[in-house]
């Protein structure tokens, strides 16, 4: 991998509300032209609203960009980060103008998922889009690589599924959950000579590393947070119905890991720790959740080490043999006809 000089860091998230007021125009953000049926809409604004229509999103990038912004510092590498989200403010076009003031002319972009697929990753593409299309001179933007299979993350998901697993008797079943997409969006994840699924592949990949890891040789891989309509077919189980289905088998404790998401966000929070966990309570099932990396130490590390792969030319660290995928230049895809967007009935 060569060298690149960069001036800048993105760190490009999804965006969250910071008070009841910016609930709903944060909702209708981010289901532009997504056909999720307003019922669902009412439904998601309900748990917002249930923690003040604060989501925790933004705090846990200030932190995880905080942290970044020290291990930099300690390496002596100049680089300043800037926060830019695709649905909520700092929004991405108002940051990378920003960044064009600021005269930066090429900067390395951190999205806050590990993942291919149309909305893992090829959505961060056309944020990078929208916002250099909004901004004269706007600066060159390198999105760095998916990290699923990074050392880094795989181990920080280790020592959180260890910590969850220590709170519950030995045979306590392992569960690893993600976000659900359309059946459709994963088909067409990946480059179309790939034959699809890259997202879903690379969440099998991600949980059987962390699995290998911890030494746990069976576990299950479910799917959360869908958001409809029924009558389209979306990843399944979800997590609360593989819940009732372990307990229907017998199975006395469940450790859950939500290894398809970087931090602590508000679908983590509500869809595990009050529906999933509430679930269980009810079937008389001992539940833990594990932590997500932005909160372990080695997320700032890897952030670190996924941009020294650019400006230092540092060998790409993989535990899998899936292609190192998602690395693009102003937004263009990283292969032509990859994870393109479905368009919904
Ligand atoms: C794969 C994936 C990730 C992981 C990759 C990544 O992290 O980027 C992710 C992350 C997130 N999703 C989030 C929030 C929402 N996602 C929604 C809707 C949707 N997500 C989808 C997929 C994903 N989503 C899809 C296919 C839809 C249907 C509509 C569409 O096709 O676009 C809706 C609409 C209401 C609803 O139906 O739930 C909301 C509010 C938040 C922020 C939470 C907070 O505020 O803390 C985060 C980090
Ligand atoms: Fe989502």
């Amino acid at each position: 991998m060569g060298r690149v000089s960069v001036d800048a860091l993105l760190w490009l998230s999804f965006g969250g509300p910071e008070g009841p007021a910016d609930v709903r125009p944060f909702l209708e953000n981010v289901t532009r032209g997504r056909g999720v049926p307003p019922e669902r809409l009412d439904e998601v604004e309900q748990h917002y609203q249930h923690f003040g229509g604060v989501s925790p999103i933004n705090e846990l990038n200030r932190d995880a960009i905080a942290a970044v912004e020290g291990e930099l510092a300690a390496r002596d590498m100049k680089l300043p980060v800037y926060f830019g989200n695709r649905n909520w403010h700092p929004m991405v076009e108002d940051t990378v103008a920003r960044m064009a003031a600021d005269g930066v002319k090429r900067a390395l972009v951190f999205p806050t998922s590990a993942y291919g697929g149309y909305s893992a990753c090829r959505q961060y593409d056309e944020d990078i889009i929208r916002a250099r299309a909004a901004v004269p001179d706007a600066p060159e933007l390198v999105k760095v690589r998916q990290f699923f299979d990074h050392p880094l993350f795989v181990e920080a998901f280790a020592d959180a599924v260890r910590g969850a697993l220590v709170t519950l008797p030995d045979d306590a079943r392992l569960v690893f959950t993600a976000h659900s997409v359309p059946l459709a969006a994963d088909n067409a994840a990946g480059p179309p000579d790939e034959g699809g699924r890259r997202y879903s592949r690379q969440i099998a990949e991600a949980a059987r590393l962390v699995a290998g890891k911890v030494g746990v040789a069976e576990y299950d891989v479910v799917w959360q947070s869908r958001s409809g309509p029924p009558r389209i077919p979306w990843l399944d189980p979800d997590i609360v119905d593989h819940i009732e289905a372990l307990s229907a088998q017998g199975v006395g404790a469940v450790a859950v890991c939500p290894v398809g998401f970087v931090s602590d966000h508000l679908e983590v929070i509500w869809d595990l720790d009050n529906e999933a966990a509430e679930k269980a309570a009810e079937l008389g099932m001992l539940f833990a959740r594990a932590g997500t990396p932005s909160s372990d130490p080695r997320f700032a590390d890897l952030v670190v080490e996924l941009v020294r792969e650019h400006t230092d030319g540092v060998e790409p660290r993989k535990l899998s043999t899936m292609p190192a995928a998602g690395c693009t230049v102003n937004g263009a895809p990283c292969a032509v006809g990859c994870c393109e967007r479905v368009t919904r009935p």
